[in-house]
């Protein structure tokens, strides 16, 4: 179990996290969210051990998560970190990064690995090419095969699939975050894309003003988002009489009391996300075509 104590930072002066506390089991998956800039890679960052900590502790099981005041080399054996940056070696093949920490000792062990990780991330057309000669979303896919390498006992994630093109990105989410759990690896995942979080997640922590502002399953809080920042990562929603609706909550009607005039419609596929306004106020609702600007629409809302 990973357990995160009473645990506050700041880069110079000015605090980025204060008084954070969770855990994480084996194997469990926690999604961490909040606006850019509200710390979540930091919180990996720590623990990663990649800083001292001001305050607080973090274990591994028993082990302390030290910083690099007290550990010559940064990290651990048993935790892997996929940064945004990837830090890989450019100039080596794609087969060699993803090996590069399994052990020479055992070539048929060690190449039937490689063959497997590159299997899992879809680089197998890949494998003698150079690093330097791979697309963003390549690179990506290369940092993620080469923490899994070594079986760790937990990954940390930073927005892990953010340049990978969109006919890739489910199933390479379906075949790392599977693989965890099969392997009770627990990981945490810092993520701007709820597609990250829906269906991996077991739970989500949100951060913001540098602090943990909720810790719940990912059914619970999109059914029960209690505040806009967290109701605005899973869907457009409106606050009407002070609650929070989703916009497929709002259903067009021949007749009611409530009323709005069309703004604007936008395609999103399933159905159209009409624009607008109402007392004032723009709202979004879902259609399943789109309507005319400056329509006049009545509406009710289901819970
Ligand atoms: N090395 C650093 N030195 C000083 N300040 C930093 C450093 N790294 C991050 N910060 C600041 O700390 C705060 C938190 O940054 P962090 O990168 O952890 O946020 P984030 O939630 O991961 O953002 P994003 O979603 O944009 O990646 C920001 O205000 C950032 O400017």
């Amino acid at each position: 179990m990973l357990q995160v104590k009473k645990l506050s930072f700041s880069y110079a002066k000015d605090i980025v996290l204060k008084d954070i506390n969770f855990t994480v089991n084996s194997g469990e998956n926690l999604a961490i969210i909040g606006k850019s800039g509200s710390g979540k890679s930091t919180l990996l960052k720590l623990i990663f051990g990649e800083y001292d900590l001001e305050q607080g502790q973090i274990f591994w099981k028993n082990i302390e998560i030290l910083g690099p005041k007290h550990n010559l080399v940064i990290g651990y054996d048993f935790m892997k970190y996929v940064s945004q940056e990837f830090d890989l070696m450019p100039y080596t093949s794609v087969k060699n990064n993803i090996g590069k920490h399994l052990s020479r000792f055992y070539p048929e062990e060690k190449e039937q690995r490689t063959q497997a990780l590159l299997k899992i991330v879809e680089l197998e057309d890949f494998a003698t090419t150079k690093v330097k000669n791979l697309s963003g979303g390549q690179k990506q896919r290369v940092a993620i095969a080469r923490a899994l390498a070594n079986e760790p006992e937990i990954l940390l994630l930073d927005e892990p699939f953010s340049h990978i093109d969109n006919f890739k990105k489910q199933t390479l989410r379906r075949n790392v975050f599977n693989y965890l759990k099969t392997k009770n690896i627990s990981c945490i995942v810092a993520t701007h894309d709820k597609n990250d979080v829906l269906g991996f997640a077991d739970e989500i922590l949100v951060l913001n003003s540098k602090k943990i502002i909720a810790k719940d399953k990912p059914q619970e809080l999109y059914k029960n988002p209690r505040l806009p920042l967290i109701a605005s990562f899973f869907e457009e929603f409106n606050v009407i009489k002070n609650k929070i609706y989703y916009a497929h909550q709002l259903k067009i009607v021949e007749h009611s009391d409530l009323k709005a005039t069309v703004k604007q419609s936008y395609f999103n596929g399933n159905s159209w996300l009409i624009e607008a306004e109402h007392n004032g106020t723009i709202i979004y609702l879902n259609n399943n075509e789109s309507i005319n600007q400056e329509e006049v629409i009545y509406f009710k809302i289901s819970d």
